[in-house]
C-alpha cells in the first residue's frame, strides 16, 4: 500500500535522509525507530508531501504520488498525526476536526453529507463531543493529542502517519491510544506508520520496525527479531 522507495530528502544544503525504503501494508503497524535527531519526522514529512524529495519515490495505492502536494496526498487517503500535535488554537474543536474533513474525499459522501464528521472517528474518542465549543488551545495536551487523532480520523484515511502520538501525555491517555491504534488495526483496511520513543509502547502495538541512524534504515525486523542486542545498538542513549 504505501511503499518508500530509495528516498533522498534534506532541508537546504544539508541532506537528511538517504536511500531510505519502507512499505506498510494495510492492517499493519509499522514503527520507525531511532534515536533524537537521525531523521523520523523528516521521512513522516516526506511521506505527507510537506518536504520535496530530492530523489526516489513515494508509492500508495500503487501510485506515485512523489510529485503531488500533500493536499492531494491527503485526498487520496493519508492522514497525518503530527509530532506536537499542531492544533489551531484559536478555532473550536469541532471546528478542528471539520479542518481534517476537508481532506476526505467527495466522492463517496451524498448531499448533506459533506459536512458530517464520521461517527467512527469520533466514537474512538467520546470525551470530544463534550468539548466541541471550546477553543483547541484551551484543551489539556492530552485532549489536544485525541483532538489531533480525532482530526486525522475524519477523512477516513486508509493509511495513518502519528509522529509521536504519547509525547508528553499522561499515562490514562497513552492507554486510550493504545486501544484506538489496536482496534484500527484490527479492521483491516488501514495502514498505520508510527513513530514513538517508548519502546514498551511500540512493542504493544508495532508488526514490523525499522531502525534509522543518521537518515538510512540501519536495521528492519520483527518483534522477536527485535532483542536486546539490536536495541543497545541503535535505540540505548
Ligand atoms: N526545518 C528544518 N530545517 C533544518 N534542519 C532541520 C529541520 N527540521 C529538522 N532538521 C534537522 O534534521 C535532522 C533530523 O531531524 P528530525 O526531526 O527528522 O529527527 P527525528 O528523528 O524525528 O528526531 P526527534 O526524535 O528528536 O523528533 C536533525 O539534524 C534536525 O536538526
Amino acid at each position: 500500500m504505501l511503499a518508500v522507495r530509495q528516498l533522498e530528502a534534506g532541508y537546504g544544503e544539508s541532506i537528511i535522509l538517504r536511500d531510505v525504503s519502507l512499505k506498510v501494508e494495510p492492517g499493519e503497524v509499522v514503527c520507525l525507530l531511532g534515536r533524537n535527531g537521525v531523521g523520523k519526522t523528516t521521512l513522516m514529512k516526506s511521506i505527507m508531501g510537506l518536504l520535496k524529495a530530492r530523489h526516489g519515490t513515494v508509492a500508495y495505492k500503487g501510485v506515485d504520488l512523489t510529485k503531488r502536494a500533500p493536499g492531494r496526498r491527503a485526498k487520496s487517503g493519508m492522514g497525518y498525526v503530527p509530532q506536537g500535535r499542531e492544533i489551531f488554537g484559536q478555532l473550536t474543536v469541532y471546528e478542528n476536526i471539520l479542518i481534517g474533513l476537508e481532506a476526505a474525499p467527495r466522492e463517496g459522501r451524498g448531499r448533506g453529507q459533506a459536512n458530517m464528521i464520521p461517527p467512527d472517528a469520533i466514537a474512538k474518542f467520546p470525551v470530544l463531543p463534550e468539548m466541541y465549543a471550546r477553543r483547541g488551545g484551551d484543551l489539556s495536551g492530552g485532549q489536544q493529542q485525541q483532538l489531533a487523532f480525532a482530526r486525522a480520523l475524519a477523512s477516513q484515511p486508509s493509511l495513518l502517519l502519528l509522529d509521536e502520538p504519547c509525547e508528553g501525555i499522561q499515562p490514562s491517555i497513552v492507554d486510550d491510544i493504545r486501544e484506538v491504534i489496536r482496534s484500527i488495526k484490527a479492521d483491516g483496511r488501514t495502514a498505520i506508520l508510527l513513530v514513538e520513543q517508548s519502546l514498551d509502547f511500540v512493542k504493544s502495538v508495532g508488526d514490523y520496525f525499522y531502525i534509522l541512524e543518521k537518515g538510512a534504515v540501519a536495521w528492519e525486523g520483527t518483534l522477536t527479531q527485535l532483542n536486546d542486542d539490536v536495541i543497545k545498538k541503535y535505540l540505548t542513549v
